[in-house]
């Protein structure tokens, strides 16, 4: 079976590592910190960010950056350390190896999507990317999980036919872009259907920050190159519903502890873990004023995150806003021509 190697063992990583390990495959799950991987090791389980999903025989738990040398290589370290990450691989990948990110954001500062990031870094190897609903916690129990990977068309076949099991069903779809800002928008409104639930709002609030927040989100995205279509798949619409409902997401809770009045240090350092909507709501504000898209959410998250705005006045702004029609854009941008 061909050799993976997993770069990041966070909770994706480590899930999508014991994924790929019970598919037969020999994998190496590759980490930066030598006590935690030997822990790991010794224990069989990352109990610090996948507690209770056993390491299968097949995965090893390792800091040994020359086990890279493998037929392809599964980034998932969060969005901030993603070029950081490439430079410090680059010396060890084989030529030609596909390298599949997974982390969903962009980098700050360049607003790069993080393919960009990668093809820019590692410029001899194929890149693709791998987005859609998918929980760690459930990925590493075999619970039935779909996603999609987007790449050029037969780099993007090549990881479905590696990554996929009966439990973790791969589409691919060419659209790299639009499978991206999907991934790394929809923490933005995960922050903010926590936010709402945590002012003690209700269901009907929760849909409307979804259902809006995907128009912003597919508005964004569709002046960025994105295809339109894509934002109703897995890695738009899919990924929005479990972010911003499950109680494993990070985002969510982070919202939730917002919402209830605590300060954005606190929230972060008891989530423990990535939480990337707090910079793609920095990220998306400032896309949506540079491509001058209307960006009202995600303009009141900004708001509360950055500028102190009170979470109660931020629903209400939104709630007063001018009049539109449901489908502005839709129909002045001709999207479904
Ligand atoms: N957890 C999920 O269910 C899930 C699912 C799909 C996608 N993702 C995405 O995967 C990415 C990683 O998330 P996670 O949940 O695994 O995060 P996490 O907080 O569970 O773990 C992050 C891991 O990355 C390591 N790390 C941090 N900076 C690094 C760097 N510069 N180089 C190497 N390692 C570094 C940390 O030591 C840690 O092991 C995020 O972009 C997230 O959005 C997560
Ligand atoms: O736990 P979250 O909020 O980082 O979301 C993780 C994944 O992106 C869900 O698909």
């Amino acid at each position: 079976m061909p050799k993976i190697a997993v770069y990041g063992a966070g909770s994706w990583g480590s899930a999508l590592a014991v994924l790929l390990a019970k598919a037969g495959h020999e994998v190496a799950l590759i980490g930066r910190h030598a006590d935690e991987m030997e822990e790991m090791k010794r224990q069989r389980e990352n109990k610090r960010y996948l507690p209770g999903v056993a390491l299968p025989s097949g995965l090893l738990p390792t800091t040994d950056l020359t086990l890279l040398k493998a037929e392809m290589v599964v980034f998932s370290v969060p969005s901030h350390g993603v070029r950081e990450a490439a430079c410090l691989v680059r010396p060890y990948l084989s030529e030609g190896c596909i390298v599949v990110n997974t982390a969903k954001g962009m980098e700050e500062g360049t607003h790069l999507r993080l393919s960009q990031v990668l093809i820019e870094e590692l410029p001899n190897n194929p890149v693709a990317v791998l987005s859609g609903p998918s929980h760690a916690e459930e990925v590493g129990r075999d619970m039935p999980t779909t996603v999609v990977v987007a790449s050029e068309v037969e780099t993007a076949k090549a990881v479905q036919d590696m990554m996929m099991t009966p439990s973790f069903r791969v589409y691919t779809n060419p659209d790299v872009i639009g499978v991206e800002l999907g991934g790394a928008l929809k923490n933005v409104i995960a922050l903010c259907t926590g936010i709402a639930e945590g002012l003690g709002f209700g269901d009907n609030t929760k849909a409307a920050l979804m259902t809006r927040g995907l128009a912003e989100i597919a508005r964004l995205g569709v002046a960025l190159g994105g295809n339109p279509l894509t934002f109703a798949g897995l890695s738009g619409v899919g990924d929005l519903i479990v972010t911003c409902t499950s109680p494993h997401s990070r985002n969510r809770r982070a919202g939730v502890a917002l919402g209830q009045g605590k300060a954005l240090d606190t929230v972060l350092r008891e989530v423990g873990m990535v939480v990337e909507g707090v910079r793609a709501t920095r990220i998306a504000h400032n896309l949506g004023i540079e491509n001058n898209i209307p960006m009202p959410i995600t303009e009141q998250a900004y708001k509360v995150l950055f500028e102190n705005a009170d979470a109660k006045v931020a629903v209400s702004d939104l709630m007063l806003r001018g009049k539109r029609h449901e489908l502005e854009e839709v129909l002045e941008m001709n999207w479904l021509s």
